[in-house]
């Protein structure tokens, strides 16, 4: 985790007291402090990521479009930073933060109410993970949040809690954690890590955990290019890109026609229109992430060979035609980008994995329909399971169908500074976070046996 370098305490400034969070205190309770008080005593970076991680919580918003928005717009770079730094680490770290605070507790099965438990987990991060931040203005301003929620009864609790908290020593890692032991201290859900742990073993599992609680860095995978013409974007989906572009097929006497039929928000779609000579049709189901995506697409020169249309993969329209290049980046749970999503740990349930499975297998179907003579499709996923990777392709790809080597198209991709060896196994692409210097991605290249 980096530790946070800002401002330590309340800011003086003149950021006005939002009342979004405040409740109205029962005039029975009493000449105590108010919620609009209290929340005057919070700083504006900690009332605006108090706010957020409620919202996240509440699943009315995801934390990335939540930090860009109109509630950190009032605040300062410096604040913005601190807000930020706040909303990802208690993300990240929940899991274990919960275990923790539930240590001091009278009771430890009792059931907080969010806000309670919010003002306890953002004090607990603070206080283990934020050492620039002072012991003094984690704890106060937390019981001040507390109490602007409109529990003021609780904030005696918040308190003590985190008297506790600051006290006590980290806990000592043992010479033997099991996988809950270790899935708990990493922040994450034991259902997950035990999975991980099955799949790719223990110690990759414990590297993923921790690659999880990092900020993600970029530039790990490949050399960073000052190359104005590529797009922006995470080293793990370029990596997925720049194999898909190298699996593009020789077309004669007319263009290569590729279709990215999960397009948004267009990343893949712009690096096949930097390295393939074809014209692209980029189609989403989402009629909203199709519009941001043209956005994107009209910032680059030649993201004018793109077409961006709205339509689910399964319903393309006949006169589309068929395609010599087909990339199936499809939805799935992001297990494979935690570090880059936190929250997705505290939302995926085991049952899900089924249901993103059945609406993979319907897509990579439908694609594989509308590939042309000699054409190759590519599926891919940013999740470590495998039911939404090789089991996918197992059920929709039979005999007729067989894998192009990845490790053949990963010796064509310039500018990698990893040996991705050991990503490569019967013929897919698999990294993980933490092994590789990227999120966790799958890929495989299909091709009809017959040619
Ligand atoms: C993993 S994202 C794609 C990311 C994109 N390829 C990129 O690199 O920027 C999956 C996308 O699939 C879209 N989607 C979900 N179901 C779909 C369907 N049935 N047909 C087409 N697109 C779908 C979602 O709206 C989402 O934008």
């Amino acid at each position: 985790m980096k530790r946070f370098e800002g401002a330590g305490g309340k800011k003086p400034g003149a950021v006005p007291v939002k009342r979004s969070f405040v409740k109205a205190r029962p005039a029975s309770a009493g000449p105590t402090r108010s919620a609009e008080e209290a929340q005057a005593k919070v700083s504006p970076a900690r009332r605006v990521a108090f706010e957020i991680l409620l919202l996240v919580g509440a699943g009315k918003g995801h934390n990335d479009e939540l930090l860009h928005g109109v509630r950190t717009e009032e605040l300062s770079p410096e604040d913005r930073k601190l807000a930020t730094a706040l909303v990802m680490g208690v993300l990240r770290w929940e899991i274990a933060l919960d275990a923790r605070v539930r240590n001091f507790l009278e009771r430890p099965e009792q059931k907080l109410p969010e806000p309670v438990a919010l003002a306890l987990r953002m004090g607990a991060f603070q206080l283990q993970h934020m050492n620039r931040i002072p012991a003094h203005a984690a704890l106060s301003e937390s019981v001040e949040l507390c109490r602007a929620a409109g529990h003021p009864h609780a904030t005696g609790m918040v308190n003590a809690i985190l008297r506790k908290v600051a006290a006590a020593q980290k806990p000592k890692e043992r010479i033997f954690e099991s996988t809950a032991a270790f899935a708990e201290r990493l922040g994450h859900p034991r259902w997950l890590v035990e999975r991980w742990v099955e799949h790719y073993g223990r110690d990759a599992a414990i590297k993923i955990c921790e690659a999880d609680q990092e900020e993600p860095a970029s530039g790990g995978l490949f050399a960073i290019s000052d190359d104005e013409k590529m797009p922006q974007m995470d080293d793990g989906s370029r990596l997925v890109a720049e194999i898909a572009a190298a699996a593009a097929p020789v077309v004669e006497d007319r263009a290569l026609r590729v279709w990215d039929c999960c397009a948004a928000p267009g990343g893949k779609t712009l690096m096949l229109a930097l390295r393939t000579e074809g014209d692209v049709l980029a189609s989403d189901v989402s009629a909203k992430r199709t519009a941001h995506m043209e956005a994107r697409l009209r910032r680059f020169p030649y993201g004018a060979k793109v077409r961006g249309v709205v339509s689910d993969a399964a319903k393309l329209a006949e006169e589309e035609g068929e395609f010599d290049l087909i990339l199936c980046d499809v939805p799935c749970s992001g297990t494979g980008t935690l570090a880059r999503n936190p929250e997705i740990r505290q939302r995926l349930k085991p049952e899900e994995l089924a249901r993103q499975a059945l609406r993979q297998r319907e897509i990579l179907a439908a694609a594989m329909k509308r590939l042309a003579p000699g054409g190759r499709v590519v599926y891919s996923t940013c999740s470590l399971e495998p039911e939404e990777n090789e089991r996918v392709v197992e059920a929709v790809a039979g005999a007729e169908w067989r894998r192009v080597g990845v490790d053949r198209l990963i010796g064509r991709v310039e500018g990698l500074r990893q040996d991705l060896g050991s990503a490569v196994r019967d013929g897919q692409l698999r990294t993980l976070p933490g092994v590789h210097a990227c999120d966790g991605f799958y890929a495989v290249v299909l091709e009809r046996a017959s040619g």
